[in-house]
């Protein structure tokens, strides 16, 4: 897997990244784009206590119930709950099918080409 997240790492960064090589704009609010180039980044270099990376250890499986477990969630949040609490659920649905993209070497460029 590394050398496919190497790949897509150095492909991220070049496109979302500024003059330094380093993704931008990894603030409290980011982009699609920037959570995948942060993400991607993370695959790479692996820091200790890092959620991505304890993800993408356990699995294509593991990740998989993940994102069905918050594609419930996201559901219910839409019938039941606030648009706020909604859109919440939606943010880690996203974050979620990002993590199986590394995992499968799946590159933004890739899913956009479906769209
Ligand atoms: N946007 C997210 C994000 N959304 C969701 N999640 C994870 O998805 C889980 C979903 O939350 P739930 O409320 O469903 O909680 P839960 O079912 O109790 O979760 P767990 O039992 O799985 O922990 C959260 O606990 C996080 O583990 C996220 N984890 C990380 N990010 C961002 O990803 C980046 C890298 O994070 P790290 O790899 O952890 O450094 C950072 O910018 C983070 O903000």
């Amino acid at each position: 897997m590394s050398t496919v997240v190497s790949t897509v790492v150095s492909t991220v960064v070049s496109t979302v990244g500024g003059t330094s090589g380093r993704p931008v704009g990894w603030g409290t609010v980011k982009s699609f784009e920037q959570l995948y180039a942060e993400l991607a980044e993370k695959a790479q270099t692996r820091p200790e206590g890092s959620g991505t990376v304890a993800q993408l250890d356990a699995g294509v499986h593991a990740i998989g119930k993940k994102i069905v477990e918050e594609a419930a969630e996201v559901w219910m949040a839409a019938e039941y709950e606030s648009n706020d609490e909604a859109a919440e659920e939606i943010s880690q649905l996203l974050y979620h099918l990002q993590v199986l993209m590394l995992a499968k070497g799946i590159s933004l460029d890739d899913v956009y080409s479906h769209l």
